[in-house]
């Protein structure tokens, strides 16, 4: 099977084009080659397909085999695949996933994908269906003890759910030690993806997350918006961040006026290969 490797900002994936390839196990997959020493290493798998709604689909699943609802990085991955690798020759093209159809801008330059502003959606802040257990309808700078530590928390949905926690200094961060705490807390029926957010400014901030079913990546989409969202409903931040994470920068905007949340980004190809399976 041909396999192609993707990074945003360091955020890895297998990307495998199903217009061409069948996989019939996905979650099992996923665990094979995520691993980075037996297999060909990433944060998880994501499969291009064909959709009848839209330009084309993305699924994706995570290293541990679960499958997620949304993923910002590949998604801008899938544009610039699509594009290049000529399936999708358009410079708006919709995407359907798991949790709707995305609308993604390109910027093209000398046929060259440089960059990605995706149409991400409106944020949802309703605790059940985010969903997180708490005695509130929203959870918005709420302070919570987690293990030895009180956190501010706010919870948000970009189709996935998100744990935004304010801390003094993201490299302090013991996230091999509180980041499964937190993703697996009993809090989170579905566990939960936990950004740790450093604010900088009204302008920027530093953020390091640990993903639910990955561990701790070095970037995350939805992660950087539920962040820039978690900021600005905070008081924190304006409605317009940089987000400065272990691989790189992404550039979020929640606009007032629509309520929607736009992430750009860039997307690159790492390699092709060709696996047994
Ligand atoms: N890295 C992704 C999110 C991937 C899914 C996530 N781990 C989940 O289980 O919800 C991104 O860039 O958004």
């Amino acid at each position: 099977m041909k396999f192609t490797k993707m990074q945003g900002i360091g955020n890895d994936y297998i990307y495998i084009n199903c217009f061409e390839e069948k996989v019939q196990n996905p979650s099992e997959l996923s665990i094979k080659l995520s691993d980075r020493h037996f297999g060909i290493g990433s944060d998880g798998i994501i499969l291009i397909e064909p959709s009848d709604k839209a330009d084309c689909r993305m699924d994706i699943y995570n290293a541990d085999g679960s499958q997620a609802m949304m993923c910002g990085n590949g998604i801008r991955c899938v544009g610039k695949y699509v594009y290049e690798r000529g399936i999708v020759k358009k410079d708006v093209l919709k995407v359907d996933t798991m949790s709707g159809v995305k609308t993604l801008y390109l910027d093209i330059e000398d046929g060259k994908v440089v960059s990605v502003t995706v149409d991400m959606g409106s944020p949802e802040f309703q605790t059940e269906k985010i969903p997180v257990t708490y005695p509130k309808d929203r959870m918005i700078g709420e302070p919570v003890v987690f293990g030895e530590a009180e956190y501010s928390v706010t919870c948000v949905s970009m189709g996935n759910p998100h744990c935004v926690l304010f801390v003094d200094d993201v490299n302090q961060v013991e996230i091999e030690k509180v980041g499964p705490m937190l993703e697996c807390d009993g809090i989170f029926p579905h566990r939960a993806n936990i950004e740790f957010i450093q604010v900088l400014s009204a302008e920027e901030v530093n953020m390091r997350v640990w993903e639910r079913g990955s561990g701790e990546t070095w970037a995350c989409g939805t992660g950087a918006c539920a962040a820039a969202v978690a900021c600005a409903a905070n008081h924190k931040t304006g409605r317009s961040v940089t987000v400065h994470l272990r691989g790189g920068d992404l550039h979020i905007k929640w606009d007032d006026k629509t309520d929607k949340v736009f992430m750009r980004g860039p997307a690159e190809f790492v390699f092709d290969g060709m696996m047994n399976v």
